[in-house]
């Protein structure tokens, strides 16, 4: 196992980008204009994604430089966004690292067999960085080719990836997870730790090859309870978040459902809070103590509503994002499949005009 603290920092030839309103609304700074990106912008909501993908299995899109790369920029030129996000899957590294787990369509990460035991666990394989060098070759290509575009790296938090290794694939309530969690406490911190290996692993491959921000998904944290993420998934996604930190990008942190979460998430080192729609960004800046940078929040299902609707919420959520040091807007949650994509653009034209 490569000793993290071996990963050293490695500061590439990173681009400036003076002028990027994404990265001087994450460093809390107020830009002439609120910066917008969306979870999820790659994907199915494009005609051009749906295109490229005709019979490429989803994980063989996301070892393909080119083809990542492309993906990548079809929603900044369409769209006009002020980020760009890499085409990748949080089940990327695991792939990568020889964990047999798929993608299938419509459902999402689908493993071969469910991890549930100290064998299972200690089986793991290490991720070594030479096993995500397509990705960093794709970070590579997209760093040429965005000109003043940030671009931001992900990667999947411990307890989300946890629950696709336990559960075995998609889960609404993460029995399994939880029940190991509390009646096997060290073999829970075992895996969570292996896994905060594996997530900070892949982050050093995508910002030592340019990235400009990245964005620690733990999307199903929110079925935790405040008590249970301190004591269980704080402290993993904390040193993922510090194993990064030399790299002086931002750090995004984000999660679903997770209002009663939001202080912890950012004690784990988050620069920026991703905040999901059930929170007013005003109420979470008021939670986060007040000079907290916030990311959010439009529900991603009135995508769906009519335009007057729409507007009005997107001017709801610029307003109350005000009250933050500062704002990038994003949505709740990822951009849904069957979305227009030009109701997204033309969100983009409304919030750069307020
Ligand atoms: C939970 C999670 C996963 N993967 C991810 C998360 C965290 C983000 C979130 O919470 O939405 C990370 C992810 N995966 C993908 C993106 C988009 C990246 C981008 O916009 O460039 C992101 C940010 C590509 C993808 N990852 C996946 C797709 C759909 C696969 C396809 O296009 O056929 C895409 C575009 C597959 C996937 N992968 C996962 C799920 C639940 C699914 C099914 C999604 C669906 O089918 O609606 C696991």
């Amino acid at each position: 196992m490569p000793e993290l603290s071996s990963l050293s920092v490695v500061s590439p030839v990173r681009r400036a980008l003076p002028g990027a309103p994404f990265l001087a609304a994450a460093r809390g700074e107020r830009p002439a204009r609120v910066p917008v990106w969306f979870m999820r912008q790659a994907g199915r909501s494009l005609p051009e994604y749906r295109a490229l993908r005709e019979g490429v299995p989803m994980l063989d899109a996301c070892f393909d430089p080119e083809m990542l790369a492309e993906i990548t920029l079809q929603p900044v030129r369409r769209h006009g966004v002020d980020a760009a996000v890499l085409f990748s899957d949080i089940v990327v590294p695991l792939r990568a690292a020889g964990v047999d787990v798929d993608i299938v369509p419509g459902t999402g990460p689908v493993m071969g067999r469910p991890v549930r035991d100290v064998a299972a666990v200690r089986a793991l394989p290490v991720l070594e960085p030479e096993q995500v060098a397509k990705v960093a070759e794709g970070v590579g290509l997209l760093v040429e080719r965005l000109g003043e575009t940030p671009l931001i790296g992900f990667a999947g938090a411990p307890f989300t990836l946890a629950s696709y290794l336990i559960e075995g694939g998609p889960s609404r309530n993460h029995e399994h997870t939880k029940a190991l969690m509390h009646s096997e406490p060290k073999l829970w911190h075992e895996l969570a730790a292996r896994l905060a290996d594996v997530a900070a692993t892949f982050l050093h491959a995508q910002l030592a090859a340019g990235a400009d921000a990245i964005q620690l998904f733990d999307s199903w944290a929110g079925a935790l309870s405040e008590r249970d993420y301190r004591e269980f998934v704080l402290p993993h996604s904390a040193r993922v978040l510090e194993e990064v930190a030399g790299y002086g990008v931002p750090r995004i942190h984000f999660g679903v459902g997770t209002g009663e979460l939001l202080v912890a998430m950012r004690d784990a080192g988050a620069d920026v809070v991703g905040v999901d729609w059930r929170v007013p960004l005003d109420e979470a800046v008021r939670r986060l103590g007040g000079e907290a940078v916030v990311q959010g929040n439009l529900d991603p299902a009135l995508l769906h509503a009519s335009w007057p609707v729409l507007e009005a919420e997107v001017r709801r959520i610029v307003e109350e994002g005000r009250m933050a040091r500062g704002h990038i807007f994003n949505l709740g949650h990822g951009v849904l499949p069957n979305v227009d994509p030009d109701v997204l653009t033309r969100v983009v034209q409304l919030v750069h005009s307020l």
